[in-house]
């Protein structure tokens, strides 16, 4: 057939479809008893008469229609604003990886103690956890676009807050407003990905959510470093950049839509059907439209709507079994320890002989980006692989890479250099640094470092020390503490790590976890967590397992220090292999694969009972 001809029929096709579809729509819209039904109904009639009434075989040929242009390009539309959406992710991936290089420069310049170190970082994450869990409220009743357009107007206003902040207060207020619109874009995003995605891309396009939460905790990780050269106002620089994606993203979402699945849940079906029609371009959306419209009739009548929704999800078997795998995914991730990895990640590197701290800063920036680019390979798989068989792949490959993770510093320790030295403490404060006598003991205390000579490559003339409160580089008193006159005598500090052969094991764990977590364990809970729950529950549902993401985050990092105290580094791995193995079981058991289903078909897979995936046979 020549282009020219097949050009033809494809017109063909494509006008009757949507001639179809229209007319369809109008008789649906007249049967509801709209008000210009007359008018309407004899337009119908007409249409009718001058095109379709030839057409006896009409049903097949709009579904060769339908066929055809199922397999047209998305039109570029649904890509602008998954983009403008993600812009939330880059933002909290920005603002939660920022802070550990501020953190260096801000203690330097406010005189930080430990409390306030640890308050900068946990206000954020504690803030996202609550306004999270609002962030359910907000979407059910205001809708997604004004959720979108608060959190980046919270991003903008905390990082204006930051930027000019003089004194630790006010940081502090800037970092709680910053944390209040994490939690919201988190949970937000996600689900307005889903909602205006076509089912054949949603995997993909939601998880580019998560490729951008990476990509900004890399590009956090490359400006942490190079403002660190800027040792007066950088860290004004690091905290107030992410205003900028904040303000594309606002401006962007004052001209972007709404979700058509919640408009049309609140009743605003013709606004809706112009957004749906313009997000699938040429594609004809009677089909997808009246299946949103009868599914929520359904579930109206089904669930009632009485109450709040959380008591009705726990109430009605298949969302509480939503809840539950949702819950217990974004659980699993963070107790798989991604954010101990990552945050301890300059330290590891420190343990494989990197000595320096700004290099280590550099390498804790190719770990961000590894983190980075397997995401990618996970935007990749996700539609090939499926959702459950990459989440457990992935989890497989992440518990292995902490059994090596953890052999790495089990080996490290028991070859652990002995300290040698045990000066007596000038300023009288009776330390307890100089009572250890192996170097994995002096490292497991945060106020201690090793100074130490090398002899080929053993440790020799080694004393435990207390470090210096300015600065991890040196040490409080003695033979390391002027960082220009120790290293011209060939004297070596060593905070936080201890110098052994092994220590590369523990970089190849390091690598290896982030090429395993990154593309399934990273994206995974939020994806699914974006398309297991039916409409009326999807924003509640939404909150509660994003809220638990957040909750678990805190939780497994400010307990790290203290895990490793009581269990050393190698015990408190070991302990997140552990949680890996059960995570493992739980979503063997109980993830199903939502791949290429329309999100109103999912709540089918949580009819029977919970956790029979695995018994059903599918891997
Ligand atoms: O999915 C993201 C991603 O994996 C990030 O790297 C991590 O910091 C977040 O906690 C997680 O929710």
């Amino acid at each position: 057939m020549s282009r020219k001809a097949s050009d033809n029929v494809e017109y063909t096709l494509r006008s009757l479809s949507n001639l179809m579809g229209e007319k369809r729509r109008r008789q649906a819209d007249g049967s509801a008893g709209s008000g210009a039904a007359a008018g309407e109904r004899s337009l119908i009639a007409a249409e009718s008469c001058s095109s379709l009434n030839s057409a006896a075989s009409g049903g097949e040929l709009e579904r060769a229609a339908r066929r055809q242009f199922q397999q047209d390009e998305t039109p570029g539309f649904v890509y602008v604003v998954s983009v403008f959406s993600a812009l939330g992710g880059f933002l909290f991936g920005y603002d939660t990886g920022v802070v550990s290089g501020a953190l260096l420069l801000l203690k330097r310049e406010l005189n930080l103690d430990a409390l306030w170190q640890e308050l900068l970082v946990s206000s954020t994450v504690g803030a996202a956890a609550l306004s999270a869990l609002a962030g359910g409220v907000l979407n059910g009743l205001c809708g997604r676009r004004p959720c979108i357009l608060l959190a980046s107007g919270l991003f903008t206003a905390g990082s204006g807050v930051l930027a000019a902040a003089r004194d630790k207060e006010t940081l502090l207020a800037g970092r709680v407003v910053v944390g209040l619109g994490i939690g919201v874009a988190s949970m937000t995003v996600p689900v307005y990905i889903a909602e205006v995605a076509p089912p054949h891309l949603r995997g993909r396009l939601v998880t580019i959510n998560s490729l951008f939460i990476t990509g900004g905790q890399f590009f956090a990780s490359v400006v942490d470093g190079i403002f660190s050269y800027l040792a007066k106002d950088g860290w004004r620089y690091m905290l107030g950049l992410s205003a900028v994606p904040a303000v594309i993203q606002f401006l962007g979402f004052l001209f972007l839509p709404e979700s058509p699945r919640w408009l049309i849940q609140k009743g605003q079906t013709q606004r809706a059907r112009r957004i749906l029609s313009q997000m699938r371009g040429n594609q004809a959306i009677d089909e997808e439209y009246d299946s949103i419209k009868n599914n929520i009739e359904e579930e109206e009548k089904e669930v009632g709507a009485a109450g709040p929704v959380i008591c009705r999800m726990l109430t009605y078997p298949p969302t509480r079994r939503a809840l539950i795998v949702g819950c217990g995914l974004q659980m699993f991730q963070q107790l798989s320890g991604i954010n101990t990895v990552m945050y301890y990640s300059a330290t590891i590197l420190q343990m494989s002989g990197v000595e320096d701290d700004r290099l280590a800063i550099w390498l804790a920036a190719l770990t961000a980006f590894i983190n980075f680019i397997f995401t990618l390979v996970g935007v990749w798989l996700v539609e090939r692989m499926g959702r459950r068989k990459l989440t457990l792949g992935s989890l497989t490959g992440t518990a292995v890479a902490l059994i090596i993770l953890a052999s790495g510093f089990l080996l490290s320790a028991q070859v652990s250099p002995r300290i040698t030295i045990n000066p007596p403490d000038p300023s009288h404060q009776n330390s307890t640094c100089t009572k250890y006598s192996y170097c994995s003991a002096c490292m497991l205390d945060p106020d201690c470092g090793l100074c130490y000579k090398l002899n080929k490559s053993s440790v020799v003339e080694s004393s435990c020390i207390p470090v210096d409160k300015d600065s991890t580089m040196k040490a409080a008193w003695g033979r390391c503490s002027n960082e220009t006159v120790f290293k011209k005598e060939d004297l070596f500090w060593a905070y936080n790590f201890c110098p052994t052969p092994y220590s590369w094991t523990a970089l190849l764990g390091l690598i290896l976890y982030l090429i395993f977590f990154a593309p399934g364990m990273g994206p995974m809970p939020w994806t699914v967590n974006s398309e297991i729950y039916p409409l009326w529950a999807r924003s509640t549902g939404n909150a509660c397992s994003s809220g638990v993401n957040w909750v678990f985050n805190v939780l497994v990092s400010l307990t790290f220090l203290h895990t490793a105290e009581y269990l050393t580094y190698y015990g408190a791995f070991l302990l997140y292999t552990g949680f890996a193995a059960l995570g493992l079981v739980f979503i063997y058991g109980c993830l199903p694969e939502t791949k290429g289903k329309k999100l109103e078909e999912i709540e089918s897979l949580f009819e029977s009972r919970l956790c029979t995936c695995g018994s059903a046979g599918a891997f």
